[in-house]
């Protein structure tokens, strides 16, 4: 990779490699753009194949992060961080190093809990640093709220796609049971909605099958069930060459971040099978919702009402799309883009 060719046209501020041998660590923080405000972005732990695997991920979803904050109406930037590590060798001395590096930003990146921490990490990090959101978890914890984002994005997608507003009988497959994943298929379940699922924990699905009546299928069976919406809820790169001339779903609306295996080429691909695909930075917004309401000072109303904007912002995009006849990730970009040149503009015009 041409890493300053990639960041220039990704259009990235800063990547902060750090490393250290006592304690060994590999993370990198992408910070893609902070001219609306503080680049905030979760941090995940992951075991990648390679360095250049890491780094892609940082990239794509530091610049999702700002396209999320600019689709919701948040006044931050966007930033991603990752740790190359396996789980299972988490220690107190890796997440204190990490959380000096944070610290080392002053607040340009504000960062929290993803895929492999759990908040006693987080609090570890904060032992460090400052910059961490939604570790006393005043709200409940940004997943109740993502799932919820989701359940209206899954509303919205609905009404545009099969034109009703009734949700019984809706045949859903969820692939992945996490805090999001479980919170979602409650609120389909409590709406009528029939599940299809899948989990790598035999104990996630048992649990979703007992307690929302839900059917349970293998992992790689969950993209060819004969349903009405695909929700992918664990892992990006899901909708790719292999996957997608399997779905017979019209839609596919989850919270995992990156679901496109490629943007442009699995956009389009979708697009031509006529799936209606929810971008994943819009239907997802609402953790990033709501870590940003804790930090200003949690006022559930406010929050609420955010996140139920992803309802009409999505709307607004699928419109978009079939008026200009693009791809709804490309809607979505322009959208974003747009609101993002409009902030700086008026920022630039504040400061003259
Ligand atoms: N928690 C939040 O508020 C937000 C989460 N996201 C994204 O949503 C996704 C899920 O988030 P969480 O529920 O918080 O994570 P989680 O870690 O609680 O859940 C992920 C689940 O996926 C399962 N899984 C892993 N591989 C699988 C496979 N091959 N097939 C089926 N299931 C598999 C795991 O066993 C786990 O139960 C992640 O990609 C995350 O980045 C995005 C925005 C906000
Ligand atoms: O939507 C994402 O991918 C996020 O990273 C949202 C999020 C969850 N917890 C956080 C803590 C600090 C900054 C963002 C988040």
């Amino acid at each position: 990779m041409n890493l300053f060719e990639t960041v220039t046209q990704m259009g990235h501020e800063q990547i902060l490699f750090c490393h250290g041998k006592d304690p060994d660590i590999k993370a990198i923080i992408a910070i893609h753009d902070t001219s609306l405000g503080p680049a905030m972005g979760a941090t995940r732990l992951w075991p990648y194949a390679s360095e250049a695997a890491a780094l892609k991920d940082a990239l794509r979803l530091s610049r999702g992060m700002t396209y999320k904050a600019a689709c919701a109406n948040i006044p931050v930037g966007g930033g991603k961080a990752v740790i190359i590590a396996n789980p299972e060798n988490k220690t107190e001395d890796l997440f204190r190093a990490y959380g000096r590096f944070v610290e080392s930003l002053k607040g340009r990146f504000i960062t929290g809990q993803d895929v492999n921490l759990t908040p006693e990490d987080v609090r570890i990090i904060n032992q460090e640093t400052q910059y961490v959101v939604g570790v006393e978890e005043r709200s409940g914890g940004p997943a109740p709220v993502t799932a919820w984002g989701v359940f209206l994005g899954i509303k919205a997608a609905v009404e545009f796609r099969l034109q009703t507003q009734n949700l019984k009988g809706l045949r859903v497959a969820v692939q992945g049971l996490g805090n999001v994943g479980q919170n979602l298929c409650q609120h389909l379940h409590e709406h009528g909605a029939k599940l299809f699922v899948s989990d790598i924990s035999t104990q996630k699905t048992e649990q979703v099958k007992h307690l929302f009546g839900a059917t349970v299928v293998e992992p790689d069976e969950i993209y060819s069930l004969d349903v009405d919406v695909f929700s992918p809820c664990a892992l990006g790169g899901i909708l790719n060459s292999e996957t997608i001339p399997d779905i017979k779903a019209s839609i596919v609306a989850g919270c995992a971040n990156n679901q496109l295996g490629v943007e442009v080429l699995h956009g389009q691909m979708l697009a031509a099978k006529e799936i209606l695909y929810c971008p994943d930075y819009v239907i997802n917004a609402g953790g990033l919702i709501n870590v940003y309401n804790e930090m200003i000072g949690y006022n559930e109303q406010r929050a609420l009402q955010q996140v139920t904007n992803i309802y009409d912002t999505l709307t607004e995009i699928f419109d978009i799309a079939q008026k200009q006849g693009i791809t709804t990730n490309d809607a979505s970009k322009q959208l974003a883009e747009d609101r993002i040149l409009k902030a700086k503009y008026l920022k630039t015009m504040a400061v003259a």
